[in-house]
């Protein structure tokens, strides 16, 4: 499983983690260590979800991917370049965050949320930020009439879409995804997986997922990664993954919400798999 994912040619690699130590003072003078020589690749075109039990360090990775922390030792290398130093005016043409709770600016409208990475650029002219990011509204599923609005008129299912809209408004080959499904209803967060799905087929992009729910996870995820015992404990598909004996991945996909979330998933799958096939049979 993880053997085989972390052989390919060094130009599929995008997220690279070498021997990553995050290790923090605790309040008494000592120190607690979250992640031990862990371990991570993420090639281009992957949809790859980091699951983890509370408190495994997957924000803490998500962080030092982002370049916000630097590691304690080991070292974090994306696209190419050490994390600590993406933090440039640049950074958003590399890689776009989506945060859980989208991250608005609240006294910005919609179209004006959208076109900030490419305001504080200073890159184009005003009129053509402003159809750059009508188009990325276009493209998330929403319309021309929702530019003007303001985040506290917009429901949780826009929040996310306006945010993914500014988080790809520079084209980055990147996005990485904290709890992208997060506090929203089951049809609009199948729907908002729907269009992540979409834009990875269509932009070609690589994305890197934290997340707690097993729908989210089943959906998007082309491979999942494991956190468990300061490291990456396995990689591999859902199915492979599901196979590993640990307590958590017992409790996660075997539990009686982990079941349940699978048996619809592969009804999911089936059904697609049967719409597809129609077609043929008529012809
Ligand atoms: N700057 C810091 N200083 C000290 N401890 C920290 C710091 N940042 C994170 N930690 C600790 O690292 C551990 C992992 O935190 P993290 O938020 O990454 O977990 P998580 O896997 O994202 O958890 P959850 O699923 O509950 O969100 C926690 O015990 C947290 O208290």
């Amino acid at each position: 499983m993880s053997m085989a994912a972390e052989s390919s040619p060094e130009a599929d690699v995008v997220i690279d983690v070498r021997g990553l130590w995050s290790v923090f003072p605790t309040a008494g003078g000592g120190e607690v260590v979250i992640h031990k020589d862990l371990d991570l690749v993420v090639k281009r075109g992957e949809i790859l979800s980091i699951v983890g039990g509370s408190g495994t360090g997957k924000t803490v990775l998500l962080r030092r991917i982002l370049g916000l922390d630097a590691p304690s030792k080991g070292s974090v290398t994306v696209l190419g370049r050490p994390a600590t130093e993406q933090n440039d005016r640049d950074a958003a043409t590399r890689l776009g965050m989506l945060f859980q709770q989208g991250a608005l600016f609240s006294a910005f409208s919609v179209l004006d949320n959208i076109a900030l990475p490419l305001r504080e650029r200073k890159a184009v002219p005003k009129d053509i930020e402003r159809k750059a990011a009508l188009l990325k509204l276009e493209m998330v599923g929403l319309q021309a009439k929702d530019a003007p609005k303001m985040p506290a008129d917009l429901s949780g299912g826009m929040i996310k879409r306006v945010a993914l809209a500014r988080a790809l408004v520079m084209d980055p080959p990147l996005l990485l995804l904290d709890e992208p499904t997060a506090g929203l209803d089951p049809e609009s967060s199948d729907a908002f997986c729907e269009l992540l799905l979409d834009l990875h087929r269509e932009l070609g992009l690589t994305v890197l997922m934290v997340t707690h729910d097993l729908d989210t996870l089943f959906a998007l995820s082309t491979r999942v990664a494991v956190l468990a015992e300061q490291r990456v404990l396995v990689t591999g598909t859902v199915d492979e993954v599901a196979a590993y004996s640990h307590p958590f991945i017992d409790d996660y996909f075997h539990g009686a919400r982990g079941e349940s979330a699978m048996r619809l998933f592969k009804a999911k799958q089936a059904e697609k798999a049967q719409g597809a096939a129609m077609p043929m049979e008529q012809s």
